[in-house]
This record gives structure tokens, C-alpha cells and sequence, in this order.
């Protein structure tokens, strides 16, 4: 995809995440964009990933979770208000809530699909739902609770 994605609009100083900053090389540096109402991420698990070998490791996956869930949050948050992503004054969300269900085993070798649809949208909390796939097969879904992230945060 050639679109910048929601989190390429984060700021550099804000951008050391594990799960999504641009500015943390050993961290997972998703993308996530929007694809129709809903929002979409991929990746390619690492042999580090490893629960079980030939399986995913749980808590990459609510990671990826995590991080889709909050991107997709800040830019729902930025569509709902009719505004430019990345415009000022930044509409910042972090991970009040993260409920994971593993659905399936989540095997190694293939690419991770991530589709995130906005359940709630308030000015201070989103509400994302999301699915984890590798091929046909749902493996995981979750829901991230996003809240407006505290000004101490940014300090
Ligand atoms: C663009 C650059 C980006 C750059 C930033 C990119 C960062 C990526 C972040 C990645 C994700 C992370 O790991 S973030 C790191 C992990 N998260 C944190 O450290 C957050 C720590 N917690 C906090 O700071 C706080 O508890 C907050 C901000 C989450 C909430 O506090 P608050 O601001 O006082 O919230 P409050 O007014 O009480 O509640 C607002 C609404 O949220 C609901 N709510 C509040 N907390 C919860 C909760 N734990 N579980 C469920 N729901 C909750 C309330 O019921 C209410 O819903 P209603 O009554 O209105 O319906």
C-alpha cells in the first residue's frame, strides 16, 4: 500500500511504541489504513514470535491488536470530527481496555490480517472491534477500549 498509514501521522517524539512507532526498531511498526468503514493492518510474524513452534505467540497478537485498535481510533476519532489526520490539535488515544479471545491456533508462515470496524465513537472514547485472520480462518478477535490519552502522557 503506498497511502501513509495512520500511524506515519504520529509524531516523531511520540513515535517509540512497541507496537506501532516508527522510532522503535525493535518493535513491531505496524500500519494500519483505512479500507472502506473499516480499518486494516498486516504482519508477518517472526521466528521470535513462536509460542508453540508453528504457532503464533498470544501476546503478539494482542499487541497488534492493541496498536490497530488504537491507530484505528485516533483516525476514526479525526473522521468523525470532519478533520484532516494528523491535523492540530492532535486527537491522541491510548488503550483504556484490551480484551483478547484466540479463537483458533494462529500458525506461523503466513500474513496476519487485522480488519477493525468503530463500534462507539465519542469525543473521549472509541470503541474498536477487531479480527485477526491468517487465510480464511478468524484466529483471534478483540476489542480495544481507547481513551484520549492524558496530557501527562505527552510530556
Ligand atoms: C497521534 C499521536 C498518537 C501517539 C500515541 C501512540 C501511542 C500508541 C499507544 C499504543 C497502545 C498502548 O499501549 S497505550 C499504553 C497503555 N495504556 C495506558 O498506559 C493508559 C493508562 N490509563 C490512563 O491513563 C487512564 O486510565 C485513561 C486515559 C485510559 C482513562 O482515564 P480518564 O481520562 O480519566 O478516563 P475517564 O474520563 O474516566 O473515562 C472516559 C471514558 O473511558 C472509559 N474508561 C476509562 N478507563 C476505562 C477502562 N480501564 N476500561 C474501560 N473503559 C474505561 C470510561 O468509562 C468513560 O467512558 P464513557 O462513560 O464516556 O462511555
Amino acid at each position: 500500500m503506498s497511502e501513509k498509514a495512520f500511524q506515519d501521522y504520529y509524531p516523531a517524539d511520540l513515535s517509540h511504541c512497541y507496537g506501532c512507532g516508527n522510532n522503535n526498531a525493535h518493535g513491531h511498526q505496524i500500519k494500519s489504513f483505512w479500507d472502506g468503514e473499516e480499518t486494516v493492518a498486516e504482519f508477518n510474524p517472526l521466528p521470535e514470535h513462536t509460542a508453540i513452534p508453528g504457532f503464533v505467540y498470544g501476546g503478539l497478537i494482542a499487541s497488534l491488536i492493541d496498536c490497530h485498535g488504537t491507530g484505528s481510533a485516533s483516525a476514526a476519532a479525526y473522521k468523525a470530527a470532519g478533520r484532516e489526520l494528523g491535523s492540530e490539535p492532535a486527537l491522541r488515544f491510548v488503550t483504556a481496555n484490551l480484551n483478547v479471545d484466540f479463537l483458533a491456533p494462529t500458525p506461523m508462515g503466513q500474513t496476519l490480517k487485522l480488519r477493525g470496524t468503530i463500534t462507539e465513537c465519542k469525543e473521549k472514547k472509541v470503541v474498536v472491534d477487531i479480527t485477526v485472520s491468517a487465510g480464511e480462518t478468524v484466529c483471534a478477535k478483540g476489542r480495544v477500549i481507547a481513551v484520549k490519552m492524558p496530557a501527562s502522557m505527552a510530556s
